[in-house]
């Protein structure tokens, strides 16, 4: 199948598939597929089939109740599965496909075959999203098929978005027309070698983008000083077990948010402090990433805050060059609601956590701040309408609390200007600290 399509002029294609879990839109999806498996589920209770498996199921369930158009059908069947290529190359998936394959056979009593199902499995695995809600949180598969049409690239022009159950292709930097339109299947941030990897693992093709060509001309970890690149050895150990804590961290289900916290926090030290490794590449942008959740998760506001600060002001800028990019929007907003939560009284230790002694931050000044520019750029941003109103929300709410005040937060440019100085002070503390 070639690579390259033309695009429908418009996506107001209905999905073929989607689930979630989690209360949001159960009676969504309930209508949409529930309502022919749920017999199935109570049959197997207290067995749960993996999220795979269940895709699958309830693809093949609403085939067998003629839910999809011909329309729908046909677009499924022209989608690239990469069959051989998992029969050869990838024995343990083909195995785990055939054996979903098999149980949903057996529990949804189908005629279809099991090769037939098989493929669908397969192509589901290509060509699904991951799902998501507004605040990013991973909550089940979706599978569009005019979305899994587009390529991937490492230097994409276009991310995916989900409102509810509608999704979203985002341009992130200007499209010409004509021009083709990629989103990234993996995390562009990865060092390339990564990148690869998972893309010849999960989607058997070579990326050719311009940043691959240009990090593979780059030395492996050429972004760390001279000293460092002595002691490669325990770097490299030290970036392996970086990259298990984080494999850990996605894939634990429960987990002590304190010894995570702990753990990550010493890892970005370790990195940091032997390696000089710099907070812009990987491993160490995820690691803050899952630190700032965990912090957050066992409630420690305040060291939170101040990580979420080292993000939006050392990292993202570097990371994620137009502050339009969905994920930059993202942490910025994360970042104002640390601060709103702060001064809804969470914990004000940041300052000694940091041993700045007596050093004040009006949070809720900061928050506005953030918040004033993530209005400004309302229009532009990449970003889907749930996620805008959220932001309109919260900077309601943050214009509220400076209601009695006699000087409107617009007129306190000053105040604002030495609020980011104490807020760049923190910062550099706490990344000296090793943080
Ligand atoms: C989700 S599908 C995308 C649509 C697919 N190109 C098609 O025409 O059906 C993913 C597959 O597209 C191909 N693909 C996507 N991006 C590519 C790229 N940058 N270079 C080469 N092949 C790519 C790979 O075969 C990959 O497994």
């Amino acid at each position: 199948m070639p690579w390259e399509r033309t695009f429908p002029p418009q996506w107001s294609f209905e999905k073929l598939y989607w689930m979630q879990s989690g209360k949001e839109c159960q009676r969504k999806d309930w209508k949409f597929a529930h309502a022919h498996e749920c017999a199935i589920f109570k049959n197997l209770n207290p067995r749960i089939l993996p999220s795979n498996a269940r895709a699958l199921l309830r693809m093949i369930v609403r085939t067998g109740h003629k839910k999809y158009t011909t329309e729908e059908l046909d677009l499924f069947s022209q989608l690239e599965t990469h069959i051989t290529e998992i029969r050869d190359q990838s024995p343990e998936q083909w195995e785990r496909i055939a054996l979903s394959s098999k149980a949903v056979k057996a529990y949804s009593g189908t005629d279809m075959k099991e090769e037939t199902i098989s493929a669908f499995g397969a192509k589901l695995e290509l060509n699904s999203f991951n799902f998501t809600n507004i605040l990013s949180d991973r909550i089940g598969l979706y599978l569009h098929p005019y979305a899994a049409l587009i390529n991937h690239s490492c230097n994409y022009n276009a991310a995916v978005g989900f409102d509810s159950d509608t999704l979203y292709i985002k341009a992130t930097r200007p499209i010409q027309k004509g021009e083709q339109i990629f989103i990234p299947y993996v995390d562009a941030t990865n060092p390339v070698k990564l990148r690869r990897s998972e893309l010849r693992e999960r989607y058997y093709f070579d990326c050719q983008c311009a940043k691959c060509e240009k990090d593979l001309a780059e030395p492996e970890h050429s972004f760390l000083g001279p000293e460092a690149q002595n002691d490669l050895s325990a770097l490299e150990g030290a970036e392996i077990e970086a990259y298990e804590l984080l494999n850990e961290c996605s894939s634990a289900v429960e987990t002590d948010p304190k010894k995570t916290a702990k753990r990550l926090q010493s890892s970005i030290k370790f990195l940091r402090q032997v390696g000089a490794w710099p907070v812009t590449e990987q491993p160490l942008i995820s690691l803050r990433d899952e630190l700032i959740a965990s912090l957050l998760a066992d409630q420690d506001i305040s060291s939170g805050f101040v990580q979420a600060a080292v993000r939006y002001l050392r990292v993202d800028p570097v990371v994620y060059g137009d502050e339009r990019h969905p994920v930059r929007q993202l942490h910025a907003y994360a970042l104002a609601r640390v601060a709103v939560s702060l001064d809804y009284g969470a914990d004000r230790g940041a300052t000694s956590l940091l041993g700045l002694g007596d050093m004040r931050t009006e949070p809720t000044l900061l928050a506005w701040s953030v918040l004033s520019r993530l209005v400004e750029l309302d229009d532009e941003a990449c970003t889907v309408p749930s996620f805008k109103r959220m932001i309109r929300w919260l900077f309601d709410d943050v214009n509220e609390r400076f209601k009695g005040d006699t000087k409107k937060p617009k007129d306190r440019g000053d105040d604002i200007r030495k609020e980011w100085e104490k807020m760049q002070l923190l910062v550099d503390t706490a990344l000296e600290k090793g943080y």
